[in-house]
């Protein structure tokens, strides 16, 4: 058989004849008629429509009226001047992320609607403490999501227990020596016994929680792309030769007095976070602090600060050590707060020195330590209170 057979065998089997049955042709415009009578007939255009207007309202506007930026935010007066620098919008409104982190890497695309950004989230490791629980005062009224990583060795959870209602905020009890995984945009790193006392009381761990805490912590901005700020110390100067201590000077340590845990840890620690950011790209602050008080500090902190005022208080007379010439300065924690939060949103590696400018002898400190409690008692007396 020869291929011309099979095409003619085909074109016979496909010739229409004039007896047989020849179904009418398919009518596409049907298959748009049929559905659109249908929702017509049944009323279905109208629920579908009403249905979209629903979902348009709910994925809209509702988000932008969402009840925490009202319920957290309105900041207290005297930190409006600081939210018109270091955030965006001011008060009553979100803060607007900065490009780091999880921000960055969706720089340029749109967000998928739902997964609107409303925060940054933000690890503050030593969060439970004196400076670290004013700071995370400060970030969950400016409207972040923040988690505190805290093992309670110095830190309280008193200090924070007032945002445990808030859905913005969690409390992790945890040991930064240990790692940790956690998406953030942000990690404040305070976690370290600050105090002579408690550093000097496991002089180990100390040096353990500033190197490899700090080293844990880096890893974990570097894997997550976070933004990461080492609060180091005035320590790292050691015993000065330089007055005032400019950030340039390197410093008169000794590597292997009682103190060197505390001081050669936070010089480690910096050390640790140059490395990161020269070498693996992390985007780091860092901080050096300078003498701090304010509410929340331990009464049995073994600062100078607080001896002295629980002694004033006890009518106890006042432990000077030395000849009491020694200088040193005080900030309030607000100003810290602040300082440490414009460091972070600014563009400046660091170091930088966090502290009051003006400084005082001990012995100066003893006496106005002493007048203002004395002042204060007797308005309470003769108030009658
Ligand atoms: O009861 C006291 C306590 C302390 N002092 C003296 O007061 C001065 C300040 O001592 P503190 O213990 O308050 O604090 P230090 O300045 O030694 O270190 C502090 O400084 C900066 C921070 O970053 C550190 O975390 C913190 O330890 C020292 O000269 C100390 O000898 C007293 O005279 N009497």
């Amino acid at each position: 058989m020869g291929s011309s057979e099979l095409i003619f065998r085909g074109h016979d089997e496909t010739q229409p004849t004039p007896d047989a049955y020849s179904p009418k042709p398919a009518k596409p415009w049907l298959f748009v008629i049929r559905p659109v009578r249908y929702l017509l007939r049944e009323k279905r255009l109208v629920f579908f429509l009403v249905g979209m207007a629903i979902a348009t309202v709910f994925f809209t506007i509702l988000p932008s009226s969402s009840p925490h930026a009202h319920k957290y935010d309105p900041l207290p007066d005297s930190f409006s001047h600081i939210s018109h620098e270091l955030t965006t919008p001011v008060r009553y409104k979100y803060y607007e992320p900065l490009q780091v982190g999880f921000q960055s890497a969706n720089s340029g695309g749109k967000i998928p609607l739902g997964l609107k950004r409303k925060g940054l989230r933000i690890v503050v490791t030593g969060g439970a403490g004196f400076v670290g629980s004013h700071l995370v005062d400060r970030l969950i009224a400016r409207g972040d999501s923040v988690i505190v990583v805290d093992n309670f060795f110095t830190g309280r959870k008193e200090n924070v227990m007032h945002h445990f209602k808030n859905p913005r905020f969690e409390l992790i009890r945890h040991d930064v020596v240990e790692p940790l995984l956690l998406e953030v945009d942000q990690i404040y790193h305070l976690a370290c016994p600050a105090s002579p006392v408690h550093y000097k009381h496991n002089p180990v761990k100390t040096i353990k929680t500033n190197v490899v805490g700090t080293l844990n912590m880096l890893g974990l901005a570097k894997r997550v792309g976070a933004r990461f700020l080492l609060t180091s110390t005035s320590e790292v100067y050691g015993d000065p030769l330089q007055h005032p201590q400019v950030e340039t000077y390197w410093g008169n340590v000794n590597p292997i007095g009682v103190r060197s845990c505390y001081d050669e840890g936070k010089r480690t620690a910096e050390t640790l976070a140059m490395d990161y950011h020269r070498g693996a790209g992390v985007e780091v602050r860092i901080a050096r602090i300078f003498n701090t008080y304010g509410p929340r500090m331990c009464i049995d902190d073994g600062r100078v600060v607080s001896n002295f005022v629980a002694q004033a208080l006890r009518k106890e007379p006042m432990t000077v050590y030395g000849d009491g010439k020694q200088t040193r300065s005080f900030q309030f924690v607000s100003d810290l707060v602040e300082g440490l939060m414009r460091l972070m949103e600014g563009e400046h590696v660091g170091p930088f020195n966090l502290g009051n400018p003006g400084e005082f002898t001990m012995l100066e400190l003893a006496q106005v330590s002493v007048f203002p409690l004395m002042i204060s008692l007797l308005l309470v007396q003769v108030s009658g209170l």
